[in-house]
């Protein structure tokens, strides 16, 4: 049967395609070495830059690999504004840069510089009058402080990165993302180890506001009666299921100081009738049992294979047959986001030192493994913030 509009079947879960071993005598294999040769040449990019048929892509190319050597300049020219809060300052109306500099403590020369970098990256847009406004990335930023908490975030992983070889080499010692992630050692036995627990809950709460209505829209929960989120954090995403499906009964499956601080965010919205948390390590503890849909939302990439594998068969275990299981979370090999994933979430997720962001492929067949059948792809509405891969328990796992 043809899956639904909006969906992809697992067998149609592409990956990226191989071209098999390197074969050194292949037309392609000569092409190749041949066109690498030319473009490395000086002589030929002069050439290329100037000769009509060739001058887009020479200018494109030149200009991509500035934006590569650059892009931390940019990073931290964002991060620039979010910390002195120019995207808020400049939301109800234009500024000067007098204005600006006063209001951000900037000396106004610093204040203009910084203005003009943020309309170079078109965060802001210069007016006739020689105003500041906020184009439409900064507007959109300002709908978005979850986006805003990410990129002060960044401090960390920018500075696990300073040495991004002794990174690869595994010769930094402890990161500052690892040690900012610790807390869910720290988290394991302790609710009250509060302070950091409570740091990383900011965060990721912020950030699922983005991403729980995408989910939402793209799977409406309508058919399921009760829903148990593994790694739900402090609850973000089942408070706006809650919102979107009145009937739905919800669990909360976290660390037990996360858990804690989940309660505390259901009973201050009003849904203690509704939902119930469960505090655990998985996969040491088991599963709370009575949901008939079990979600995993941005937790597998955090998690290596072994221990993907275990959550998954605990996942089986605790759903009926027929039970349904939702994965939702960024994934390698998404079309135009290649490099979020291999790239941005491959080093992320080093400096963190653990975890990958797999592609639905990959995932499909941990699911498969673990006795999962009937995989298919969601579409959401944006792919590079989270996909969805929906599944449906079989009636035993396939392999122990
Ligand atoms: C008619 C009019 C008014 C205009 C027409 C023009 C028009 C259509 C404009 C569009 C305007 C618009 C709607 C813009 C919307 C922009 C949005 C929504 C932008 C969103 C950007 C989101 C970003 C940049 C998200 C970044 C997310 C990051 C960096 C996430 C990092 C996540 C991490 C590190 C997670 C860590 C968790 C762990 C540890 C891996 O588990
Ligand atoms: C990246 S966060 C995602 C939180 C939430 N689902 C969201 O999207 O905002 C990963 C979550 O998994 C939880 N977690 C990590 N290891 C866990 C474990 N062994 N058992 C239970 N929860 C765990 C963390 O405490 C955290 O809440």
């Amino acid at each position: 049967m043809a899956p639904p509009p909006g969906t992809a079947s697992a067998a149609s879960l592409d990956e990226r395609r191989n071209d098999g071993p390197p074969q050194k005598n292949s037309w392609r294999a000569r092409w190749r070495a041949f066109r690498t040769r030319t473009i490395a040449r000086p002589g030929f990019q002069r050439w290329a830059a100037g000769f009509p048929l060739t001058q887009r892509i020479a200018r494109a190319n030149t200009k991509a690999l500035f934006d590569l050597c650059a892009g931390f300049v940019y990073s931290q020219t964002l991060f620039a504004c979010v910390r002195l809060d120019l995207f808020r300052i400049l939301a109800d109306a234009p500024l000067g840069p007098e204005t600006v500099a006063a209001r951000t403590s900037l000396a106004p020369a610093r204040a203009e510089r910084l203005l003009k970098a943020a309309t170079a990256l078109d965060l802001l847009v210069r007016l006739p009058d020689g105003r500041f406004a906020l184009a439409d990335l900064g507007a959109a930023l300002i709908g978005n402080p979850s986006v805003a908490a990410m990129i002060e975030h960044h401090a960390l992983l920018y500075a696990d990165l300073a040495d991004p070889v002794a990174l690869l080499r595994g010769e930094t010692g402890p990161t500052h993302l690892s040690r900012y992630w610790a807390y869910a050692e720290a988290a394991r036995g302790d609710p009250a180890n509060a302070e950091p627990v409570a740091a990383y809950g900011a965060l990721m709460g912020a950030s699922q506001d983005l991403i729980a209505g995408d989910i939402l829209d793209a799977y409406p929960l309508r058919d399921h009666r009760r829903i148990l989120d593994v790694g739900g954090g402090e609850g973000a995403f089942l408070k706006a299921a809650a919102r979107r499906a009145p009937g739905l009964d919800l669990m909360l499956f976290d660390l037990p100081a996360v858990a804690a601080r989940a309660e505390t965010s259901f009973t201050e919205a009003g849904l203690d009738a509704r939902a119930k948390t469960f505090g655990g390590a998985f996969p040491d503890d088991p599963l709370p049992h009575g949901a008939d849909l079990v979600s995993l939302v941005r937790v597998v990439h955090d998690h290596d294979d072994a221990k993907v594998r275990a959550l998954l068969r605990a996942v089986h275990a605790a759903l009926p047959p027929g039970g349904t299981l939702l994965i939702a979370e960024p994934m390698a090999g998404t079309p135009g986001a290649e490099a979020m994933a291999d790239a941005y979430f491959g080093f992320y997720l080093l400096a963190m030192g653990t975890g990958r962001c797999r592609t639905a492929a990959e995932l499909a067949r941990l699911l498969a493994e673990a006795g999962f059948g009937e995989i298919r792809e969601v579409a959401t509405r944006r792919p590079l913030l989270t996909r969805l891969l929906v599944s449906r328990r079989l009636d035993t796992p396939l392999c122990k």
